[in-house]
């Protein structure tokens, strides 16, 4: 059954420094659920990251609140936030030595105990993350010996293996061919509907995004748009957006063309 995963009440989301503030979206409130793949699109500069770092608890909201499970985000110990949210970034990781199989066992993290000693069920996790995102053959690989697309699906293995119920992407796409992008949104696609996690994925593969997100969060610079790809096509959103004279939204098969 689908439930209230994420709740953003009257959010105004931006930065401060010092006495002064940059704000980048207000208003943003959004109610999202369970077992949903969502994409979160905009132009550059628009605010997507800046909404994940806020819904993530990694900044504060200059105004309003973010609920997760109905409780204010920012009241949760950082043990216990780990393992209701994971958060895959596309920045580069911190040098270190981890093999890919560390890295994945990382996400365990928030369940071990201080010696980091990892259980059955610990293993188990990290061996369906592995299966899932169909990295098994470079596991003992050092991260900075892979490419970036296999370092993508790696910390994406990392975020399954944390096992939450929400699960935020920072463009996770950017650096795969097509068939890798589609194969790994198949996989989210599957990983929301078949164990009811919700996914939240900010891209600028709107075609892409229109044909397999459950749902799809726009924001413009006038106002912000949360509804099914269908019903926002109908609803003529992807004419108003994204307006230039060198593209136009063909609704009738649903892609932009170029003029
Ligand atoms: N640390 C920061 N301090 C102040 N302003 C910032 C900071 N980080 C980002 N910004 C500004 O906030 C705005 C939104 O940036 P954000 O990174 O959220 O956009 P985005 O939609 O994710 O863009 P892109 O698609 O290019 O990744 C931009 O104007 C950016 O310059």
């Amino acid at each position: 059954m689908s439930k209230t995963i994420l709740h953003t009440k009257n959010l105004t989301i931006g930065y401060t420094k010092g006495k002064q503030k940059t704000v980048v979206q207000t208003n943003v409130s959004l109610t999202l659920n369970s077992g949903k793949l969502i994409a979160l699109i905009g132009k550059n500069g628009i605010g997507k990251s800046t909404f994940l770092k806020t819904i993530t608890g990694i900044i504060p909201p200059l105004d309003g609140e973010v609920e997760l499970n109905n409780k204010n985000i920012l009241s949760f110990e950082t043990n216990a936030l780990a393992q209701e949210l994971s958060l895959v970034l596309t920045e580069a990781l911190p040098s270190s030595d981890l093999t890919v199989y560390e890295i994945v066992a990382l996400g365990r993290q928030p369940y071990t105990n201080w010696l980091g000693i990892l259980t059955d069920e610990d293993k188990a996790k990290i061996n369906e993350a592995i299966a899932l995102t169909e990295i098994g053959n470079f596991i003992h690989k050092k991260h900075y010996e892979i490419s970036d697309g296999q370092l993508q699906k790696v910390m994406i293995a990392r975020a399954l293996a944390q096992d939450t119920s929400l699960i935020i992407l920072d463009e996770p796409t950017t650096h795969l061919d097509l068939v890798h992008k589609v194969t790994l949104l198949k996989l989210l696609q599957k990983l929301t509907h078949e164990t009811n996690k919700t996914i939240i994925y900010s891209t600028h593969d709107l075609d892409l995004a229109i044909q397999m997100a459950d749902d799809m969060i726009i924001f413009t610079e006038d106002a912000i748009f949360n509804d099914q790809p269908c019903s926002l096509i109908s609803n003529g959103v992807f004419d108003k957006i994204f307006q230039n004279e060198n593209i136009i939204f063909d609704p009738t098969i649903g892609k932009f063309k170029v003029t």
